[in-house]
C-alpha cells in the first residue's frame, strides 16, 4: 500500500535511466530465448488443452471443406456436365451447400473457441503481471519509465492476445491447405502442378523485396509517431508553462515539423505495402493465365480433363493465400514472441518479499528510530549518504534540512526500506528494520507528501486507504481532525465525490488534508511529511499547519523542510549536505552555532523580509 502512496514521492526523484540493453544476443541465444518464451506461453495454453484441440480440429475440418469444394466441382464438370446428367448435379449442388455450410460452421466454432483461450491466457499474464509489479521493489519502478512498464502491461499483452486470436489459427489452417492443395493437385497431374508452381519463386521475392522496403519505412513511421505522441503529451501537460511563455507559436511550429515528418514516412510506408495485395493478384492471374494455356494444352493432348483445370485454377487461388497469409502472420508472430519476453522478464524480476520468508513481524513499536552509522549510493560508485548517525526518541519530530540532491529523500527512502542501507543500520525500536517483514514496518508508517496523491474513486474510499477496516463514522472523524470535514460537506456528494485519478476538481491544499485525514485514519507511529512548497493560500496553508500538528501529535515523524521557518518547533534539525550529516540539534542550538543552518535560516530570512 506504502508504495502506492509513494508514488508521487518517488517520481520526483526519479533519475530516468535508460532502459537496460542487453547488447546483441547471438541468434543461437535467441534461438533458446524464443524456444523458452514458447514453452511459457504453451504453459498458459496447455490450461485449456480441451478446448485446443477442438479447435484444431475445427481448423482440419475448415481446410478440408475449402479443398473438397472445388474438388467435387472439378470432378462434376468431367462426370455430370459432360453426360448431361441433370439429377447427378442438382444432388452435387445440394452437397456442396453442406459442404459450405460445415465449412463456415468449423470456421465458426474454431474462432470462437480460440478467442475464448486467447482472452483466457491474457487475462491470466495480465493478473500475474499486474500482482507481481506490485511486488516488485522501488528500486526497480526507478530504474524504469513509467510509459515503458504501461507499454507492457497494455501494447505487448494485447500483442500477445491478437496474435492468439488470429495468428495461430490463420497459421494451422495456412499450413494445412498449403499441404493440402499441393497433394491433390501433385496427385491429379504432377507435371501441371510444377509449372503451376513456377510462380511461387516470384511471389516470395516479391514480398521479400517488399517488406524489406517497408520494413524500415514502417519502423520510421513508428518512431515519427512516437515522437510525435511525446510531443503532444510533453505540450498537453506542460500548457499552463507554455501560455506563461507565450510559447504557442515555437510549440505549434514544432508539432508541424514532427507532423511532416510522420507525414512524409507514413506515405511510402503505405504506399509500398499497399502494392503487396496489388502484386499478388497480379501474380495470382499470372497463374490462372497459366494453368488455363497450358492445362488447355494438356486437355487437347488427353493429359488431363477439363474438371482438373477447373481443380487446378481454383487451388492455386488457395494456395497462394496461404502464402501470403504466412509471410504477414510471421511478423506478427515474431512481435508478439518478443512482447511475451519483455512481460516474462517482468515477472521473472525478484520480488521484494520472497527473501523474507524467514523475517519477523514487527509487532507494536512506540516509534524510537536509529541510524547507525547508515551509508548507502544509488550507483554503487560514490555515496549518496555517508556514516550517517542519529536517535529519535519516540514521539520526537526531526526536519532534514538541506540543499537540493543533499539526500533528504534518500534518508526516508532508507527509514520506509524502498533501498537498503549498503552498511550500518536502521532500528525501529531496536530491532534491525532489515531482519523483519517490509510489509510490517510500513505498516507502523504513513506518509504525507507534497503531491498527495489520490486515487480514482469516492472521497471516502480515498480516506479509508489508510485503513481499509475503519468504519464510516471513524471516517468522518478522521477528517474533522484533518480539517478537512467541512469542504467535503460543502461539495454536492459529499463524501460520496467521485474524483479522478489526477484528483480533478479538488485543490491542492485540500489533496493534502485528505492525505492528513488518511494517515491520521492509519494511526501510524512513525509519520513521514513531505513539506509542502507550492503556493497554497493562507488560509488553507493554517488549516493544513493545525490538521499537520494534531497528526504529528504522539508520534515519532520526519519532515522533509524546504521552507525552513516551518519547522523551528523541531525537536531534532538534521542539517545535510552532499549526503553528509553537517549539523544536528534544534532550531535555537543550530542558530547559536552559526554554522550552515543559521546561514541558510538568516538569507531565507533575509528573502522572506527583503
Ligand atoms: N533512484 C535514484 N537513482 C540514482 N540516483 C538517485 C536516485 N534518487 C536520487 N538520486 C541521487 O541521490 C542524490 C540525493 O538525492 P535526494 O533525492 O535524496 O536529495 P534531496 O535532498 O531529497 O533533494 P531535493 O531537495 O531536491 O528533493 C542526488 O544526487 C540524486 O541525484
Amino acid at each position: 500500500m506504502l508504495d502506492k502512496l509513494t508514488e508521487p514521492f518517488r517520481h520526483e526523484k526519479i533519475k530516468l535511466t535508460e532502459q537496460e540493453t542487453d547488447g546483441a544476443p547471438s541468434s543461437k541465444k535467441r534461438a533458446e530465448d524464443w524456444k523458452g518464451t514458447l514453452k511459457r506461453i504453451w504453459k498458459y495454453l496447455s490450461e485449456s488443452r480441451g478446448k485446443l484441440f477442438l479447435v484444431l480440429l475445427m481448423i482440419f475440418f475448415s481446410s478440408f471443406f475449402a479443398l473438397l469444394g472445388p474438388f467435387i466441382v472439378g470432378v462434376s464438370i468431367d462426370e455430370f456436365i459432360v453426360n448431361q446428367d441433370t439429377t447427378a448435379l442438382l444432388w452435387v449442388l445440394g452437397g456442396l451447400a453442406l459442404i459450405y455450410i460445415f465449412h463456415s460452421l468449423s470456421v465458426f466454432l474454431q474462432h470462437f473457441w480460440m478467442v475464448r483461450i486467447a482472452q483466457k491466457t491474457v487475462f491470466t499474464i495480465r493478473t500475474q503481471l499486474f500482482n507481481h509489479l506490485h511486488k516488485l521493489p522501488v528500486p526497480f519502478f526507478d530504474k524504469r519509465k513509467h510509459g515503458e512498464l504501461m507499454s507492457r502491461l497494455t501494447n505487448d499483452i494485447e500483442n500477445i492476445s491478437n496474435t492468439l486470436n488470429s495468428s495461430v489459427i490463420q497459421i494451422f489452417a495456412s499450413i494445412l491447405t498449403l499441404i493440402g492443395t499441393i497433394s491433390v493437385m501433385l496427385y491429379l497431374s504432377p507435371l501441371l502442378t510444377l509449372i503451376t508452381l513456377t510462380i511461387v519463386p516470384a511471389m516470395v521475392l516479391g514480398m521479400k523485396w517488399i517488406t524489406k522496403r517497408t520494413g524500415k519505412l514502417f519502423k520510421a513511421q513508428q518512431s515519427n509517431l512516437g515522437e510525435l505522441n511525446g510531443y503532444i503529451q510533453e505540450t498537453m501537460s506542460g500548457q499552463r508553462i507554455i501560455k506563461t511563455f507565450s510559447q504557442e507559436e515555437k510549440v505549434i511550429e514544432g508539432f508541424e515539423e514532427r507532423n511532416t515528418e510522420l507525414r512524409k514516412a507514413g506515405f511510402w510506408a503505405q504506399t509500398i505495402s499497399g502494392f503487396i495485395p496489388k502484386l499478388m493478384n497480379m501474380l495470382n492471374n499470372l497463374s490462372f493465365a497459366i494453368i488455363a494455356g497450358v492445362g488447355g494444352i494438356f486437355v487437347l493432348y488427353d493429359m488431363i480433363t477439363i474438371g482438373v483445370i477447373v481443380i487446378f485454377a481454383e487451388y492455386a487461388r488457395q494456395f497462394t493465400r496461404p502464402l501470403n497469409d504466412l509471410a504477414n502472420q510471421f511478423n506478427t508472430l515474431l512481435s508478439a514472441i518478443a512482447g511475451a519476453e519483455r512481460v516474462f522478464s517482468i515477472m521473472d524480476e525478484p520480488d521484494e518479499i520472497s527473501d523474507e520468508e524467514t523475517h519477523g513481524e514487527l509487532e507494536e513499536v512506540t516509534g524510537e528510530v536509529t541510524f547507525d552509522d547508515v551509508s548507502f549510493s544509488y550507483e554503487k560508485e560514490e555515496n549518496t549518504v555517508t556514516n550517517i548517525s542519529f536517535r529519535v526518541q519516540a514521539g520526537e519530530s526531526v526536519a532534514f534540512v538541506g540543499p537540493t540532491g543533499a539526500g533528504k529523500t534518500t534518508m526516508i527512502s532508507l527509514l520506509s526500506r524502498f533501498y537498503d542501507p549498503d552498511k550500518g543500520a536502521l532500528l525501529v525500536d531496536g530491532t534491525d528494520t532489515s531482519t523483519v517483514k517490509r510489509e510490517s514496518l510500513r505498516k507502523h508508517m504513513a506518509f504525507v507528501l507534497q503531491d498527495s496523491f489520490l486515487f480514482q474513486g469516492t472521497i471516502r474510499e480515498n480516506i479509508r486507504y489508510g485503513r481499509l477496516n475503519a468504519s464510516d463514522e471513524e471516517i468522518v472523524e478522521a477528517a474533522k481532525l484533518a480539517n478537512a470535514h467541512s469542504f467535503i460537506s460543502r461539495l454536492p456528494d459529499g463524501y460520496d465525490t467521485e474524483i479522478d485519478a489526477e484528483g480533478g476538481g479538488i485543490s491542492q491544499g485540500q489533496k493534502q488534508l485528505l492525505s492528513i485525514a488518511r494517515a491520521l485514519l492509519s494511526d501510524p507511529s512513525i509519520l513521514v511529511l513531505d513539506e509542502a512548497t507550492s503556493s497554497i493560500d493562507t488560509v488553507t496553508e493554517l488549516k493544513i499547519q493545525e490538521a499537520l500538528e494534531r497528526l504529528m501529535k504522539g508520534r515519532t515523524s520526519f519532515v522533509i523542510a524546504h521552507r525552513l521557518n516551518t519547522i523551528q518547533q523541531a525537536d531534532q534539525i538534521i542539517v545535510l549536505h552532499q549526503g553528509r550529516m553537517i549539523e544536528k540539534g534544534s532550531h535555537e542550538e543550530l542558530l547559536k552555532e552559526g554554522g550552515f543552518y543559521a546561514d541558510l535560516y538568516n538569507s531565507q530570512l533575509k528573502k522572506e523580509t527583503g
